[in-house]
């Protein structure tokens, strides 16, 4: 079990309409800890018929809440913020527990989960519309945007409490009113948001969250109900591809941030040790699986061996184990599922010729636990180049030109986020340009914040979250024309 300091942080029901129930079959599915196995909790097993009374708790909420003033709302998710930071640790040992990463890593994503509510709380006020000049003396032209009205969302486990408030966040403040589904591996990072958004005064009906381990029944009810406006998913894009499809049938409108193939540049005239240091980074935080990972590391020739050198002597300094534990930077990957992933995808490089220069196999931390890997002597006809490996692994490919570096970056069907480092500044204005990518890390490699749209192109996604942009996908445009003036 997980100690905290505010025992009622952990719930074990799902939240619908402002109450805490649980499955009309009286089904549950249980929550455990990826680094030992152990059951953490029971959770509801919900399906089609609980969503739908959520989406109608949710319908029924939608004229109170979108009519108080922009203000109104923001006060209360402000509330919101401050009860979540307040809460800090608590929701970052349940995360860490049911999720794995470091406690440390689980404090930021609280952090950077709670800092989309902090923003949008104010955006919301910022949501402003048009007058236009008429094209006749007795008309007058305005413009209105109006919340969307019932949302639905489907999120991953991989950010368990970020990528809930990243929809939620403008969804509300917007005046929109939404049902979420949360990965069925980390369910209560959700359910304690939803006690805090019930003690922050957010209204039954605003926010609910419906649990099961029966995700096809749930999303079939959220992307077929007509009450449903709009669904925002982040997950994978399998999944995303099907969700749109099912979406079609009543015409919702969807916002889809999906998987990633991140390329990491080196150029020959990059500060290595900020390379090494950014590619540290940006490849195995939260042991490799998020979707901004850097998944091909491409390196030019003239600098390949300084570089991978550097980059050993780092790997060489991590430490695996729990993420309770202090020191550990990295925690066990989420289930047997994900680590035979990555287990066939380096297996299948070895042997195509990949060369393993450390880690390369399962750690004795735990059935679940990776080495962190790095792997030489690659090429693009390995899986690893095309897939998504969201693991502890850094394929490291070397490249020529600046061309031949470009081509190889951009040929894959993602395009989420890419990194490069070099210092000419020519360079960097050809390179970003070229890229095919919805974010690029220019000598960086973290590049998340509230403040910048985040989102990809390609089969990576549509739509931004974060940012002022992140509030137009809750929104409708609406086209006033006044006549009669004379
Ligand atoms: N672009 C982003 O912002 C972003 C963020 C996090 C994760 N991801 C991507 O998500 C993937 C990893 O997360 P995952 O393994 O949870 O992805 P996933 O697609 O397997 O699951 C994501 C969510 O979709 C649900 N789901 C699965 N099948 C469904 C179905 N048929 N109908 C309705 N819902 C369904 C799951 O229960 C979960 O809640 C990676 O590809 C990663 O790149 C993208
Ligand atoms: O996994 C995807 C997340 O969006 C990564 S981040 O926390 O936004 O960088």
């Amino acid at each position: 079990m997980v100690q905290l300091t505010d025992a009622k942080l952990l719930r074990d029901k799902a939240y619908i309409d402002g109450a805490w129930a649980g499955a009309d079959s009286g089904k549950s599915f249980a929550v455990t800890n990826p680094a030992d196995g152990k059951e953490l909790a029971q959770v509801p097993d919900m399906g089609a018929a609980e969503t739908r009374r959520a989406i109608e708790a949710a319908d029924r909420a939608l004229p109170a809440w979108r009519a108080k003033t922009a203000k109104e709302r923001a006060n209360i998710l402000r509330k919101w913020y401050e009860l979540i930071m307040a809460a800090q640790e608590d929701l970052a040992k349940l995360m860490t527990a049911e999720q794995g990463k470091p406690l440390a890593e689980a404090r930021g994503e609280v952090a950077y989960g709670a800092s989309f509510i902090e923003w949008f709380a104010e955006e919301g006020k910022r949501i402003y519309g048009d007058v236009i000049p008429s094209h006749g003396a007795d008309k007058r032209i305005l413009v209105i945007k109006q919340p969307i009205g019932v949302v639905a969302a489907i999120t991953p486990w991989n950010f368990p409490n970020a990528m809930i408030t990243r929809k939620v966040a403008p969804a509300l403040a917007a005046g929109c009113t939404a049902v979420i589904k949360p990965g069925e591996d980390t369910p209560l990072s959700a359910l304690a948001l939803a006690e805090l958004a019930e003690r922050a005064g957010i209204p039954a009906g605003v926010f609910n969250i419906v649990t099961t381990s029966n995700a096809k029944e749930v999303g079939g009810e959220m992307t077929s109900n007509p009450i449903v406006r709009k669904l925002s998913f982040t997950g994978s894009t399998g999944v995303g591809k099907l969700l749109m499809e099912q979406c079609a049938g009543t015409v919702k409108k969807v916002s889809l941030e999906l998987g990633g193939n991140a390329p990491f540049i080196v150029f020959d005239d990059a500060d290595l040790d900020a390379a090494v240091a950014g590619a540290m980074m940006s490849k195995y935080r939260n042991a490799g699986q998020t979707c901004v990972c850097a998944n091909r590391i491409l390196v030019q020739a003239s600098v390949y061996d300084a570089f991978a050198a550097k980059l050993a002597d780092a790997v060489r300094k991590m430490k695996v184990g729990s993420g309770f534990e202090e020191g550990v930077t990295t925690g066990p990957l989420i289930n047997e599922k994900g680590i035979a992933k990555v287990e066939r995808l380096v297996q299948e490089a070895v042997s195509k010729g990949a060369k393993v220069e450390i880690g390369g196999k399962r750690h004795a931390a735990g059935s679940n636990f990776y080495e962190p890997t790095i792997l030489t002597n690659v090429s693009k006809d390995m899986e690893l180049f095309s897939e998504e490996i969201f693991g502890p692994v850094a394929p490291l490919f070397k490249f020529d030109t600046e061309d031949e570096a470009i081509a190889m970056a951009n040929d894959t069907q993602y395009g989420l986020a890419a990194y490069f480092y070099a210092r000419d500044i020519g360079r960097i204005w050809r390179v970003s340009e070229a890229l095919e990518y919805g974010i690029l890390g220019i000598n960086e490699g973290i590049i998340s914040t509230e403040v910048a749209p985040f989102g990809g192109i390609k089969e990576s996604g549509i739509g931004r979250e974060g940012s002022k942009y992140g509030v137009d996908d809750f929104t409708e445009i609406k086209y006033m024309c006044l006549g009669g003036i004379k």
